[in-house]
């Protein structure tokens, strides 16, 4: 694949975005894209809406796991592109449009010219939820399957397109989703004294849950309580009888994760006494921190320095992935490739740099070959 062919393929998977497990259509184009490759030492596996891509070694010792996510967000699209998403309200805010085509870009290169080790290619449902790498690796991946080593990129706006950065240890949080229905008593909005209002509940939540972070935690540590989205009511004149916080949380250690979650049944206890109302907490999913193997990280430092790309070292981010599950049970590392966008991850108008996409390809086909 030349570098238009990449784009090509980016432009493809970017007017596709599906959410997570409902990745349809992304498989089916995946599926068609394999087919156009060599496929003589290929072994492919369907797995629900994701796939794994074997590539066989001629003499091989070990399986190299490379693994890209490939679902997309629920962001209404805002860029001015010709082959913006045409799944309305899903867009590929994250970069995964960009995951994806590297992977086959370096899948092409591994099929043409296999090396000793066999090489698996991980296309991972639902990273951004409800987390595709852990039931991937409860069943597919616990097999015959297993790699000896697993790594994965994510893109970085805030890089200059292809520069390349990671570290040792900790990079991305500890994460877990937070939903908070609220029932009370709805009515006539001239009549407050006569129902519970469920918009005031849920106001008054959000505000006290910035307690958490500001009171809670020891100043030293690093914990994140974000609500992105408030639903409640029907119409203005209407006290509501139901509303909806949702939310995420992240903490650098993951043991302080339990401890924001008993500060938040604790605002939950108050909140269903001064409001009369009942409060359901709902944790949905929660993501294990990525944490990069030292080895591999010094293996790979060496090969970015080969190969004379941009190294910058990172800090730990608050960002979750869900191929933190992976690292649990499997040495390797994840990194980020800059893509130069002026608009961040998850922004409407994210708008990274395809001079990256061959880049990508290079690295990761690099790494795989001399890891
Ligand atoms: C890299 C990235 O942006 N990942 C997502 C993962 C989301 C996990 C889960 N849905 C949650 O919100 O906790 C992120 O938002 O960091």
């Amino acid at each position: 694949m030349n570098h238009q062919d990449l784009v090509n393929i980016r432009r493809d998977l970017h007017q596709i975005p599906e959410l997570g497990f409902q990745e349809y259509k992304t498989q089916r184009y995946l599926q068609e894209v394999i087919a156009r490759i060599p496929q003589k030492h290929l072994t492919i596996k369907q797995w629900r809406t994701g796939l794994l891509v074997k590539v066989s070694g001629y003499n091989p010792a070990r399986l190299i796991g490379y693994r890209t996510d490939i679902d997309g967000l629920p962001v209404t699209e805002e860029t001015d592109y010709s082959f913006a998403s045409k799944h309305e309200g899903n867009m590929h805010a994250c970069g995964h449009d960009f995951h994806m085509t590297i992977a086959l870009g370096a899948l092409q290169r591994l099929a043409e010219q296999p090396m000793e080790d066999d090489v698996l290619f991980i296309f991972q449902p639902a990273e951004e939820g409800p987390g595709g790498a852990l039931p991937m690796l409860q069943t597919a991946l616990l097999g015959e399957w297993r790699p000896d080593v697993v790594f994965a990129l994510h893109v970085a706006p805030e890089l200059p397109a292809g520069t390349v950065s990671t570290r040792d240890g900790l990079l991305f949080a500890n994460t877990s989703e937070l939903f908070i229905d609220f029932k009370g008593k709805g009515g006539h909005a001239a009549y407050p004294h006569l129902t519970h209002d469920m918009v005031a509940a849920a106001s008054s939540f959000v505000t006290q849950l910035q307690q958490i972070v500001a009171r809670r935690i020891d100043p030293l540590q690093s914990a994140v309580v974000t609500i992105g989205k408030i639903a409640g009511g029907s119409v203005q004149n209407v006290i509501a009888e139901k509303a909806r916080l949702e939310g995420t949380i992240r903490t650098l250690d993951p043991k302080a994760i339990d401890l924001v979650k008993q500060h938040i049944e604790q605002i939950a206890k108050g909140h269903e006494i001064s409001f009369d109302c009942k409060i359901n907490l709902d944790y949905g999913a929660n993501y294990y921190q990525v944490y990069n193997t030292t080895e591999y990280i010094e293996r790979f430092k060496q090969i970015v320095s080969q190969e004379q790309l941009t190294w910058k070292e990172a800090k730990a981010a608050m960002t979750g992935e869900d191929f933190g599950y992976m690292l649990k049970d499997i040495p390797g590392f994840m990194f980020w490739l800059g893509v130069d966008s002026p608009y961040g991850l998850h922004s409407s108008k994210l708008s990274p740099s395809e001079d990256a996409l061959s880049t990508g390809v290079h690295i990761v086909e690099k790494t795989i070959r001399n890891l």
